[in-house]
């Protein structure tokens, strides 16, 4: 490219300096999550120009779910565009897809496993998700009454994971591919209206636009923003019960208002290795807590018990037999 870069192809390059160059992001080796559509093709693009000025390398990741027939060509096509927008290297990861969840959630499951194992650790691995994206989480999060944590919509920062776009519309994304001279490839998924997502982005978002006089998508992902930081308020009053040692005293719980005890005991559920913690279970932990004196438990992913004992909650494994 000759002169001055097109307005669309410098704004996303800025969204890319602008996060990269944030003392908050973690410094370590820079990777592009690139599916070959033009959210993350003019992503990879922007990242190889901003890490050429920071003298960091940056390096592609193509996943290919071997889903669709073809979907190895489409994959090794994504890896040569992304070679040519100036990516170090680009390279092709092949997953199983399981069953668990739909084909949908067990595609984005597997991808995001891959990807994760494909780096070391401290990396960060860019991904694609535009404001465009951003509104619709939060308006899908609206729609099914989702709590704050799915409402506040994805975050810029969430390692190993990096979202520099969040604030970048789609339209941008595709016109800086076109002013590259590359051309997407156009997921059919994105067509198809069975998809909740899909019919959300063609038909829910552009009819709110109109009502509303635009800027909907804009006001929605504010929205996010504001509930963020809301959140991330609670989570550090949340984080001050937990003591130093990992442990939970019952009586530092109870007189905590409902919202700030639960986040105190997801956060503490997570940091003592529960892996997919539901709403039940935090609510059965949360029991423990308020409704009565004494010892008990409760049963947890992972062959984990949280136990109550002593005014003290402890996260333990679960003895071999059940017998509470
Ligand atoms: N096949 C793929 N290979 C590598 N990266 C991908 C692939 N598919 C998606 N991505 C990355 O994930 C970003 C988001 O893509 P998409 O919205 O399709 O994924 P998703 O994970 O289903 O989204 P969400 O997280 O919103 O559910 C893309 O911009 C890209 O960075």
């Amino acid at each position: 490219m000759s002169g001055a870069p097109h307005p669309a192809v410098s704004r996303v390059r800025k969204a890319v300096r602008d996060r990269l160059t944030d003392p908050s992001w973690p410094p370590g080796e820079v990777f592009v999550a690139v599916s070959g559509g033009a959210d993350s093709l003019a992503l990879a693009e922007a990242a190889a120009f901003t890490g050429r000025r920071l003298q960091r390398a940056v390096r592609g990741l193509i996943v290919d779910h071997g889903l669709q027939d073809g979907s190895a060509r489409i994959a090794a096509t994504a890896a040569k565009k992304a070679k040519e927008l100036g990516l170090d290297s680009a390279e092709v990861l092949t997953v199983e897809v399981g069953e668990a969840g739909g084909p949908e959630a067990a595609a984005r499951k597997a991808r995001y496993a891959a990807l994760r194992s494909a780096v070391p650790p401290g990396a960060l691995i860019l991904l694609g998700h535009t404001r465009d994206d951003q509104a619709e989480t939060v308006l899908l999060g609206l729609g099914r009454g989702s709590g704050p944590r799915s409402v506040s919509g994805m975050r810029p920062l969430d390692p190993p994971w990096g979202r520099p776009l969040l604030d970048v519309p789609r339209e941008t994304t595709v016109a800086a591919c076109a002013a590259l001279g590359v051309t997407p490839w156009e997921d059919p998924h994105n067509i198809e209206a069975r998809f909740t997502r899909v019919r959300l982005r063609h038909e829910v978002l552009p009819l709110l636009e109109d009502v509303l006089n635009g800027g909907v998508a804009a006001a929605l992902a504010r929205t996010a923003a504001q509930l963020r930081e809301d959140s991330e308020a609670l989570d550090t009053l949340a984080r001050g019960i937990i003591a130093e040692n990992g442990q939970l005293d019952v009586g530092d719980l109870e007189p905590l208002p409902s919202a700030l005890r639960r986040r105190a005991l997801r956060r503490w559920l997570l940091d003592a290795g529960v892996r997919e913690l539901t709403d039940a279970h935090l609510r059965s932990v949360d029991a423990l807590v308020g409704r009565w004196r004494g010892q008990g438990g409760v049963w947890l992913p992972g062959d984990l018990v949280a136990r109550r004992a002593h005014g003290r909650l402890s996260v333990l494994p679960a003895p071999t037999t059940k017998g509470d």
